[in-house]
């Protein structure tokens, strides 16, 4: 089926493609920015609602808002539309109420108050008269759609089952799924989430061509161990910072600004791709030029390597410095040589990077490699609205003893004043100071610029983007949302390509790519995996291998992967506690294999979609009702004997009477005698609570069951070890 981008139709529509996205999410579409693409048939639902008129359009028309700035229409928009839906939706409500107690009114026992009328409202929907409706956000853990249903968590797992989805009570499931489980008991679903709306305010608007104006590049620097990175940096700082400044640097931030010839650059401070990827990993890019600093005594090294595939994972152009040239066994030519290896071909030789020789110890060269940045930079065209709300990364942050929370920030866009309000991560604030990289305090930092603030409510997260907000009351509901959110997603995890899942994700259109990264014993293993791998592109998904290497599987392949949505396969090696560590955390999926031919059977089936998980109910136990015992307050508990395996307090189970089943759900409660017991094994009496069934005969057969998800005949051992 055909697929069309979200901006594409937004053209179509003659809307913008951020309206439109926040129109998808609240009709229970997720995309995820204007590249998201639909199905004919979901743009066809769309453009039938979206030309439908609607509140606003009548709104619109009426004469008296004609005068109305349409800028502030915007702006205001969807509020108005929540206001709107809310209001809606109160009206509905009063309309139900009344037809409810109309209802009741007729109903002859309706003198009898209270529970009454609440039974008879039951009843009304039973009879389906009355749909119930229930309104939820875009996901939803299957308890809380449970409690919202008024009914059991397993029942709500049972229905999950029978749509194919395997979720525990705490998982996280979409909007669709809950709106499939809730029509299964009767209930619609209105899916609003107002924490999406208030996300869209900070998508970024893109500037008109006329606003841009040239910002300053932004450089890490990279390389292998020793190969002199912070040397370079410290030369560059010193000679350019500190010289012109009587005293030099008072506060060191993480990052600094040099001119040359005028032009602003700016380093960031802490070399190496390891903290470059972990910025990645957390959704932010801020470098625009990666430094990759080749010692000329040494040649390059596997770090080298690792840093020159995680700056070309990123997209990001590499500039050479060759350093270390003032060595005696400084050999430049050589090292020009293994970088055309790994495919940094040198400009002399007609490839794409510029390469300098330099020593960070005399400095030679080095004006020549700024120079060049700034070419660079010309070339890639760094520009920034600096007219705008600010937005940008935060670089570092810590909580300082005197002065609180305190973050170095890179501006992207748009000027940062003191007194702005920002948000940045779950930490919100209005800027009390700012202070430049020379800890002087100013006033307003313009786009490339990296400044210290003060001001938020808690320490934000390296990575975290920050924006600029209109009032504080919006920065605080949005925080309050991601809060509410991350610590629902906690025990979902980030959503990452996994082998299982990589076939549905296809389809879906969310993978186009399978990022791999590869790490293997020897060199030769190497290269064979990658060329079998790579030869399994399809038309729908191009393989793609954006590291190799020999040696363990490091935390740095697993912060890569996870910036990349990568997969890790290994081949012989086994993960450091660290990697293992960062692969739970991040939810990288790590392969492990010790036959090459079954690391290519597993992608080769995950691209056809064959390696579907399989689910498998278990049976745990039986027990037999024997007798039945009404206790007040609590209801029917049953005495059975346990005549089979065991019965688990909490476990599923089923009732069977006469060959039927006639209740799915969950074991409330089990005694032992009068104690409470976690399990009870055959042979052995017990008394048997069911979750909201009292319906309980003597001669019932209950049988306990778990649902397990099979591993399949994999050799290899997954997730970690
Ligand atoms: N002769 C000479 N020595 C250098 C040069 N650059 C760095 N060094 C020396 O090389 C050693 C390592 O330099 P660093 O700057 O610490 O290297 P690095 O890449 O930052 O090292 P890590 O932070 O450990 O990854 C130090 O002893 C430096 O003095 C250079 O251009 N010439």
């Amino acid at each position: 089926m055909a697929r069309i981008r979200v901006h594409e139709l937004a053209k179509e529509l003659k809307i913008n493609s951020k309206e439109l996205i926040a129109r998808l999410r609240q009709m229970g579409y997720a995309v995820k920015n204007h590249m998201s693409t639909l199905d004919e048939r979901d743009v066809l639902k769309i453009k039938k609602s979206l030309t439908a008129p609607h509140i606003e359009t009548k709104n619109a028309r009426q004469p008296q808002k004609k005068s109305a700035d349409k800028a502030e229409i915007k702006e205001n928009d969807f509020r108005k539309r929540a206001l709107a839906r809310k209001e809606e939706q109160r009206q509905r409500k009063e309309q139900n109420q009344r037809k409810i107690l109309a209802k009741v009114a007729a109903h002859p026992h309706h003198s009898r108050g209270r529970k009454k009328r609440r039974d008879a409202s039951r009843n009304t929907d039973e009879m389906g008269a009355e749909r119930k409706k229930i309104v939820i956000g875009d996901q939803i853990t299957v308890q809380e759609l449970a409690n919202i249903l008024h009914v059991s968590g397993s029942e709500v797992i049972t229905k999950l089952i029978a749509l194919g989805v395997m979720a525990s009570l705490n998982q996280l499931i979409d909007s669709d799924t809950a709106t499939l489980v809730a029509a299964e008991f009767g209930v619609d679903v209105e899916v609003r989430d107002d924490s999406q709306e208030l996300e869209a305010l900070l998508e970024d608007v893109p500037d008109k061509p006329e606003d841009l104006e040239p910002r300053p590049p932004v450089i890490t620097v990279m390389g292998h161990v020793d190969h002199g990175k912070t040397s370079l940096l410290d030369y560059i700082r010193h000679t350019n910072v500190t010289a012109t400044e009587a005293g030099g640097i008072t506060q060191h931030i993480g990052a600094y600004q040099i001119e040359v010839r005028g032009k602003k650059i700016t380093f960031l401070d802490t070399p190496g791709h390891e903290a470059f990827t972990a910025m990645r990993a957390r959704g932010a890019q801020v470098t625009d030029i990666a430094v990759l600093v080749v010692a000329a005594d040494d040649g390059v090294m596997p770090q080298t390597v690792e840093a020159i595939n995680h700056a070309k994972a990123a997209g990001v152009p590499i500039v050479v410095a060759v350093n270390k040239i003032d060595k005696p066994g400084a050999n430049a030519e050589r090292v020009k040589q293994q970088l055309a290896e790994h495919g940094i071909v040198p400009e002399e030789w007609g490839g794409d990077n510029i390469c300098v020789p330099v020593s960070a110890k005399t400095g030679a060269g080095i004006d020549q490699l700024l120079e060049m940045l700034l070419l660079v930079a010309e070339m890639e065209e760094l520009k920034a609205n600096p007219n705008c709300p600010a937005r940008g990364t935060v670089i570092e942050a810590q909580l300082d003893k005197g002065r609180g929370p305190v973050a170095t920030v890179l501006i992207q866009k748009g000027t940062l004043k003191v007194g702005d309000i920002i948000l940045a991560g779950t930490a919100c604030g209005k800027v009390r100071a700012m202070q430049d990289y020379k800890g002087r305090r100013i006033k307003k930092a313009s786009p490339g610029t990296p400044v210290e603030i003060l001001g938020l409510s808690e320490v934000p997260e390296a990575g975290d983007l920050f924006y600029v907000v209109k009032d504080e009351k919006l920065a605080r509901q949005i925080v309050e949302k991601r809060q509410e959110k991350k610590r629902l997603s906690e025990s979902a995890g980030p959503d990452k390509v996994t082998l299982e899942d990589l076939f549905k994700q296809i389809q879906e259109g969310k993978v186009k790519e399978l990022n791999l990264v590869v790490k293997a014993d020897v060199q030769g293993s190497v290269e064979a995996l990658i060329q079998a791998l790579s030869k399994l592109s399809t038309d729908e998904v191009r393989i793609n291998i954006i590291h190799s290497g020999v040696g363990a599987i490091t935390e740095t392949d697993v912060m890569l992967a996870s910036a990349s949505n990568a997969l890790v396969i290994g081949f012989n090696v086994r993960p450091d506690a660290n990697a293992k560590k960062t692969a739970e955390s991040q939810q990288v999926e790590i392969r492990l294999y010790r036959v090459i031919y079954e690391a290519i059977d597993d992608v080769k089936a995950a691209l056809e979609g064959l390696l579907e998980p399989i689910y498998k109910e278990v049976p745990v136990g039986r027990a037999e009702v024997r007798e039945i015992f009404h206790i007040p307050k609590v209801g029917v508990v049953a005495g059975c004997y346990v005549s089979e395996g065991k019965v688990i307090r909490n476990g599923k189970v089923r009732v069977v009477r006469d060959g039927v089943v006639i209740y799915d759900g969950t074991i409330a409660s089990l005694k032992r005698f009068k104690d409470d017991a976690r399990e009870v094994v055959q042979g052995h009496e017990c008394g048997i609570g069911l979750d909201r069934f009292q319906d309980l005969k003597p001669g019932d057969i209950l049988e306990g069951y778990q649902i397990e998800e099979l591993k399949r005949e994999l050799k290899p051992l997954l997730r970690g070890d």
